[in-house]
């Protein structure tokens, strides 16, 4: 995607420095951009467990190449197992981050220490380049959907009104992102839509990296309240919810940022379509009980109790929301049961959230 003409990827590497891996920190989104250069296996594991680097499909790219980094210091087996075995547990949910990893593994473990700086890097390079052509194919997939939604509406005035959960844009991804592809290509083919962006509490991803996104490439937005988007729904103002995903079961369960299970639920109950986006590799075709098998991350309570935001001054501070010695819970994702998701958009197609259009897309995973 293009920041101010300059065409990026959300992770690279440079090989005229000495193979260091860069990635935007997302936690000064939107007030700074700043790329941190990664030389350290474990300074990818720091910035995937703070969310300088974050999103499914994204962490699991970064943490591959943060393998890479490793085998430059010690390609032995046992130094490999352990870096990869660290970077795999720096988030449980998001699927993303262990098929990632567990791919890198099954190719490196067949080749000699010698052989594996050289081999991580190019399969790395691999599943980031897989990555931006499975997006590309969701948002044309998607883009679909918002032109049937457009013709449906026929000469009703306004905007197709598109409203998405936290942040699943290019930012998210190595580029194009999942449910935000979808809008990037409606827009830029001149369908006239506008966004309500989910500030998405606690960590603010809709309206810090959403809105900045969306603001970035000129599409029409509007940050609300989480608590807004039943209302919005009531009021006919919202044609289409589309979100992202970090982890979807066999059966179409799909795990995301907390808070899309009530958007779900508010859709269901006025007849608003409710897609997920998402490539396959966030498909876990090991379970099919998402409320009870998808491991929810639990996070710290200061992410509740206190909020950053930039002063007047330009400084990015934080200040407490809540009195002293209030505890805070902190659940970072929740699991929507696949009843209430209206389908699934993923590269090879649009299908129900069910085992059957599972299946029918991904024959091979049966
Ligand atoms: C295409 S990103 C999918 C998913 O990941 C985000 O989680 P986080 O910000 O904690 O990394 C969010 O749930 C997005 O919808």
């Amino acid at each position: 995607m293009k920041i101010n003409d300059v065409s990026y990827r959300s992770v690279w590497v440079d090989p005229d420095d000495g193979w260091s891996v860069r990635i935007f920190d997302q936690t000064r989104l939107p007030w700074a951009l700043d790329i941190l250069r990664l030389t350290q296996c474990g300074q990818v594991a720091h910035a995937i467990r703070t969310m300088q680097v974050r999103g499914a499909p994204l962490i699991g790219a970064v943490a591959a190449y943060g393998l890479a980094l490793a085998l430059r210091v010690d390609a032995s087996d046992t130094a490999m197992e352990r870096d990869a075995a660290m970077l795999a547990a720096t988030r449980p949910t998001a699927v993303n981050l262990g098929w990632a990893i567990g791919r890198m593994l099954t190719r490196l473990r067949l080749l000699a220490p010698a052989d594996r700086v050289a081999a991580a890097y190019d399969e790395a390079g691999r599943i980031c380049d897989e990555d931006v052509i499975q997006n590309e194919a969701i948002g044309r997939l998607g883009l679909e959907l918002i032109e049937e939604l457009h013709r449906a509406r026929g000469n009703a005035a306004g905007p197709v009104n598109i409203l998405t959960h936290c942040n699943a844009g290019w930012i998210a991804t190595v580029d194009w992102g999942t449910a935000l592809a979808p809008i990037y290509m409606a827009h830029d083919r001149g369908i006239d839509v506008h966004v309500w962006v989910d500030e998405t509490r606690p960590r603010n991803q809709g309206a810090s990296l959403t809105a900045w996104e969306l603001g970035s490439h000129g599409v029409p937005h509007t940050v609300i309240a989480d608590n807004a988007g039943g209302h919005l729904m009531q009021h006919g103002k919202v044609d289409l919810v589309i979100v992202g995903t970090d982890r979807v079961t066999r059966n179409g369960d799909v795990a995301n940022k907390i808070g899309t299970y009530l958007k779900a639920l508010a859709a269901a109950d006025n007849g608003v379509p409710f897609w997920v986006a998402l490539p396959s590799t966030t498909i876990d075709w090991s379970i099919s009980d998402g409320v009870r098998e998808i491991p929810i991350e639990e996070r710290a309570s200061a992410e509740v109790t206190h909020i950053s935001g930039l002063t007047g001054a330009g400084q990015v501070e934080t200040v407490q929301l809540t009195p002293q010695g209030s505890g805070a819970a902190n659940p970072a994702f929740d699991v929507t049961p696949a009843r209430l998701v209206t389908g699934l958009i993923t590269e090879r197609g649009r299908c129900s959230a069910t085992a059957d259009g599972l299946c029918d897309l991904f024959p091979e995973y049966v």
